[in-house]
């Protein structure tokens, strides 16, 4: 898993290949009958079908104003936009363009004053808080900048917790910490609390720990904003496996254009809108 993590890493990085195709040349290399490469293809071929023409999220006319003191901050003024099963889609804009408000409201984590989000059909904006949070627990994760790991817990009891909260069934649970370690490149690490692990570490925890109970959506605000730029590329690496082998969507925010490379679609904010092609 390592090596795998590392290849895509690079890979990741900009000006190099993009990471599948990078994955692909040197799966080949490694073994020039081409036998890695045939058995990563017959490893996708067993992964689950999804259909990618049906959107997994639609948000349509969505406004969203705070009051502050006295006065109505508009912060989102018309957002459209629809996310795809198994895409990797970054928000960007300046600070304050209200990237994070919008990801709250894509999360249920808040309501819209205006506009509808359908999340598999849910319709979030007209959903009491108790139904909001029923599916997030179920189908959705969350990660943020700043890692939100429990100090004094391990990495595996860290993935634990998460799967407690899902309501995951007990016999399920050392399977499952053990896949998403894995999948993040931590087994080595899984005895190690936060303070043992390298920021790039605590981060790959934080990611097990969100797609713990397989979620379909995966929210990251901010996931690179405290990594250097090769820790960085290796936390992109570890998304893009996700998507492909847990049949997972993100949307992430990020200022990082380096990072924006490895996207599959950047909506542009600025100033509570989309601009360019998705304004309107
Ligand atoms: N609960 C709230 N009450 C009042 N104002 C809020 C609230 N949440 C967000 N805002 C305001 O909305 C605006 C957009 O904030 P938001 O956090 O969405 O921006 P952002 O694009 O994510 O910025 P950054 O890149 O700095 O994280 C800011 O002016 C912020 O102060």
């Amino acid at each position: 898993m390592m090596s795998w993590l590392r290849r895509k890493a690079s890979a990741a990085v900009p000006g190099e290949p993009s990471a599948a195709a990078a994955g692909t040349a040197e799966a080949a290399g490694e073994n020039p009958d081409g036998g890695a490469l045939a058995a990563a293809v017959a490893e996708d071929r067993e992964l689950p079908e999804v259909d990618t023409s049906t959107p997994l999220l639609t948000v349509r006319g969505v406004e969203r104003s705070f009051s502050v003191g006295g006065d109505t901050l508009h912060v989102l003024k018309g957002i459209n936009m629809e996310l795809y099963p198994l895409q990797l889609v970054m928000l960007k804009g300046r600070s304050g363009s209200g990237k994070t408000t919008l990801l709250n409201l894509i999360g249920g984590l808040d309501q819209p004053n205006r506009g509808e989000i359908l999340f598999k059909g849910h319709p979030f904006h007209s959903s009491s808080d108790d139904k909001r949070t029923y599916i997030r627990r179920q189908d959705i994760g969350f990660i943020f900048q700043s890692f939100a790991l429990m100090p004094l817990l391990s990495a595996w009891e860290n993935v634990e917790l998460s799967l407690r909260m899902a309501g995951v069934p007990r016999s399920q649970w050392k399977g499952r910490i053990a896949h998403c370690l894995e999948l993040v490149g931590l087994t080595k690490r899984m005895h190690h609390r936060p303070f043992e692990l390298s920021g790039g570490e605590q981060q790959r925890v934080a990611i097990a720990k969100a797609i713990a109970h397989k979620p379909s959506l995966l929210l990251a605000d901010e996931p690179t904003a405290e990594l250097d730029s090769q820790m960085g590329a290796q936390v992109m690496a570890v998304f893009r496996e996700i998507i492909r082998t847990e049949r997972t969507t993100i949307c992430m925010t990020t200022h990082d254009q380096t990072i924006m490379e490895v996207a599959d679609r950047v909506f542009e904010m600025v100033d509570g809108k989309f601009v360019g092609r998705d304004a309107g």
